[in-house]
């Protein structure tokens, strides 16, 4: 079997604990994403999803394992990669403008610098950031603002993986509302992957093509890969009518109240740690032909 496009193998992940021992975060871990595909991962605070996305960007290496994407083993940052993290992380003495251009400068160098600017701006206005507001400095911009800076800039360099630690975490709802239809607006028209972190789970189900669970640490697990059985497009307001939405959302409050507590911190055998895939499908269609509906696994609600 041909390797997907991004492939996580083996990842195992140690840090000091501070008292002379060892804290294993996660050992052993083992899973992959398509091409294109829109994939959340949803676990309790500390579980490790931060640590898995450094590595995916090339920012820190594992303490064993490997991870490649399109053939090629990841080792340091690259813009392939485009990163959106918590605290935004923007170039403070550059205008809201140039911290756009920056990357696209780099990424096309063959472009003609009013050409880069037009793409950079065409970017910021998607997330509302359009006239003066661009020749402002980081610090002369709200927090929102400041994340909306970093998402368009993300998007602005077409990565082929776009990794986001909660990228919508300091936006308020309404925003935070536009910006995810932006980015499934982008995503789709685009062959671009996506490996986001959320806390949030209707925004997971909203956005994800799958959604990895992972069990509380130490020792955490990517335990489960639960595909989003709902088509789209998606409209946030329409979804929750899906004879599917309280179904998928069930079982991830299921797992995230009770079953990442109960399977957590036990130490693994060696083998290798893949998710167990798991697809609800109540729609009619499927409620009356089980046979060629495919089986609901490994569920224990
Ligand atoms: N550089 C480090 N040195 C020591 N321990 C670390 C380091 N980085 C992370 N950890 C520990 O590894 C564990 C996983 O941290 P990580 O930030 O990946 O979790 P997370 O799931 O992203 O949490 P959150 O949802 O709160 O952001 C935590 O116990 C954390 O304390």
């Amino acid at each position: 079997m041909s390797k997907p496009f991004l492939s996580i193998d083996r990842l195992t992940q140690q840090f000091p604990d501070g008292q002379g021992g060892t804290l294993t975060v996660f050992e052993n871990a083992s899973f992959g994403i398509e091409q294109g595909e829109f994939v959340c991962i949803l676990g309790h605070s500390g579980c490790g999803k931060s640590t898995i996305m450094n590595i995916l960007a090339g920012l820190a290496e594992p303490t064993s394992g490997a991870v490649t994407m399109d053939g090629a083993e990841i080792s340091g940052p690259s813009l392939d990669r485009g990163v959106v993290f918590q605290n935004y992380s923007l170039l403070p003495w550059l205008s809201t403008l140039k911290n756009v251009t920056f990357g696209v400068k780099a990424r096309e160098p063959g472009w003609t610098k009013s050409e880069v600017e037009a793409h950079a701006r065409k970017y910021l206005a998607m997330v509302g950031l359009e006239g003066d507001v661009v020749h402002r400095k980081p610090s002369q911009l709200s927090g929102g603002m400041r994340q909306r800076v970093s998402i368009a800039r993300a998007f602005a360099n077409h990565p082929k993986l776009l990794l986001l630690d909660e990228p919508f975490g300091a936006l308020d709802a309404l925003t935070r509302g536009t910006i995810q239809d932006e980015l499934l607006k982008i995503w789709g028209g685009t062959e671009q992957t996506v490996f986001m972190i959320t806390h949030d789970i209707d925004e997971a189900i909203l956005l994800a093509d799958r959604i990895l669970l992972m069990t509380n640490g130490p020792f955490a697990r990517v335990s489960e890969s639960v595909e989003i059985t709902i088509p789209r497009p998606r409209n946030r307001t329409e979804i929750v009518e899906h004879p599917n939405y309280y179904a998928i959302r069930n079982h991830l409050v299921h797992f995230l109240g009770l079953r990442s507590k109960e399977l957590a911190g036990q130490q693994g055998d060696g083998a290798e740690q893949r998710p167990t895939p798991v697809r609800i499908d109540k729609t009619a269609a499927a409620e009356a032909d089980p046979e060629t509906a495919p089986p609901l696994r490994a569920v224990n609600d």
